[in-house]
């Protein structure tokens, strides 16, 4: 279990002073994600400081965050701050981890779409695979020139690793990628393990099985089923064009899972965890769900497009979290029906707000997600 020093600072009562600790520092790439918006709620609840780095791009891609955000020239006390960088410039890592001096560093960041991998391979790889060992090898250089080895490192792994690999999948189970993005991120597991062995970096692997929130982005299947259906419950779209509805994936929210990545950087020796429910739905199920909450069927509205289709298919994921749950005390609090839910309740509002914008004249009805 976490020991109590990764708790939240206590104001010291020692000789009646009440400075309170100086609150540990996190270092987040990816924190303008699903997974870093809400680890970085995480770890301000803890005390933390958090500090994010977020790749330049010529619109703000801030959405996910900008509710914490304070303006640093207007508040003294913002405690999540913002800093470019990018995993492909290793120089930027270095110059941020000597400036910052984090205690924890989540490596989120990530060209994450399986699809998309296929389009873009060579960045995928550059990103997921040589991004992870150019922030390993800051954090090993760092430590050198500094002494500062309590440094804890995590690094965001994947279901997709085990790919064909029939489930249950767990820490021990081979890894059979399918796709250039589960290949790069076996490449960043087995750079995490080596620099653990090699260098005795406090570094882990999280292997994270599918999780979405309303935050999840809208090109992955469960985000686009929950805003098509806001959508075709408001009355601004009709169609939603999908692709292999047979696949079957271990669906969690990540608010539960992030709370995982912090449990692994607080225990005595660092290790590799799989993260998951245990419970495994495939996309038609989703659907059903989705649909079948607002009271739709999917089949008047769901039409398949070969488009959607991925040269090498991920069949069938279902993680076995026992380690997780023996070790980390960690589980689920969301279970699937939940998680659906609580997806489309949040698109259908969303939904009800575009339509107001349409109404106006100030958006097409036509523009999809
Ligand atoms: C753990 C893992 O989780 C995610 O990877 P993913 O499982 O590929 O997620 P997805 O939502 O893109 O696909 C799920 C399934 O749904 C099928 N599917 C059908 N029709 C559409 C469709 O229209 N769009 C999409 N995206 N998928 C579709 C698709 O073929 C696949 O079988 C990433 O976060 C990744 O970063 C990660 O690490």
């Amino acid at each position: 279990m976490a020991d109590s020093s990764s708790k939240t600072p206590a104001p010291s009562t020692t000789n009646g002073d009440t400075t309170p600790p100086p609150r540990k520092v996190a270092l987040i790439t990816g924190i303008t994600g699903q997974d870093g918006s809400y680890l970085t709620e995480f770890l301000l609840n803890k005390g933390h400081s958090v500090h994010g780095l977020i790749r330049r791009s010529s619109n703000f891609n801030t959405q996910r965050i900008d509710h914490i955000y304070v303006n640093p020239h207007t508040a003294h006390k913002a405690h999540m701050k913002l800093h470019y960088a990018d995993l492909s410039d290793a120089s930027s890592l270095r110059r941020w981890l000597d400036t910052i001096l984090p205690d924890e560093v989540y490596n989120l960041a990530a060209q994450s779409h399986v699809a998309v991998s296929f389009e873009i391979p060579d960045y995928t790889a550059d990103v997921v695979a040589t991004g992870a060992l150019r922030l390993l090898e800051a954090v090993r250089s760092h430590i050198d020139a500094t002494g500062r080895s309590h440094i804890r490192y995590y690094q965001a792994g994947s279901s997709e690793m085990f790919g064909s690999t029939p489930p249950p999948q767990s820490e021990t189970t081979p890894f059979h990628p399918r796709s250039p993005y589960a290949a790069s991120k076996v490449a960043a597991h087995w750079y995490t393990v080596n620099y653990r062995e090699a260098y005795g970096i406090f570094a882990c692997n999280g292997i994270l099985f599918n999780h979405g929130s309303p935050r999840r982005g809208e090109n992955f299947v469960t985000r686009k089923i929950t805003r098509a259906v806001g959508r075709i419950k408001i009355g601004l779209q009709s169609k939603l064009f999908l692709g292999n509805l047979s696949a079957s994936r271990d669906w969690g929210f990540a608010g539960d899972y992030v709370e995982a990545m912090w449990l692994m950087l607080q225990q005595e020796k660092a290790d590799d965890y799989v993260v998951a429910t245990e419970d495994s739905h495939t996309v038609e199920e989703f659907l059903e769900v989705a649909f079948g909450y607002v009271g739709l069927n999917w089949k008047d509205h769901v039409v398949i497009d070969k488009r959607y289709f991925r040269p090498t298919e991920v069949d069938n994921l279902k993680g076995d979290a026992s380690k997780a749950k023996k070790v980390l005390g960690w589980k689920p609090k969301v279970s699937f029906e939940e998680l659906v839910r609580m997806m489309v309740d949040n698109d259908v509002e969303m939904a009800k707000k575009e339509k107001v914008l349409v109404d106006a004249g100030y958006i097409d009805a036509q523009q999809q997600p």
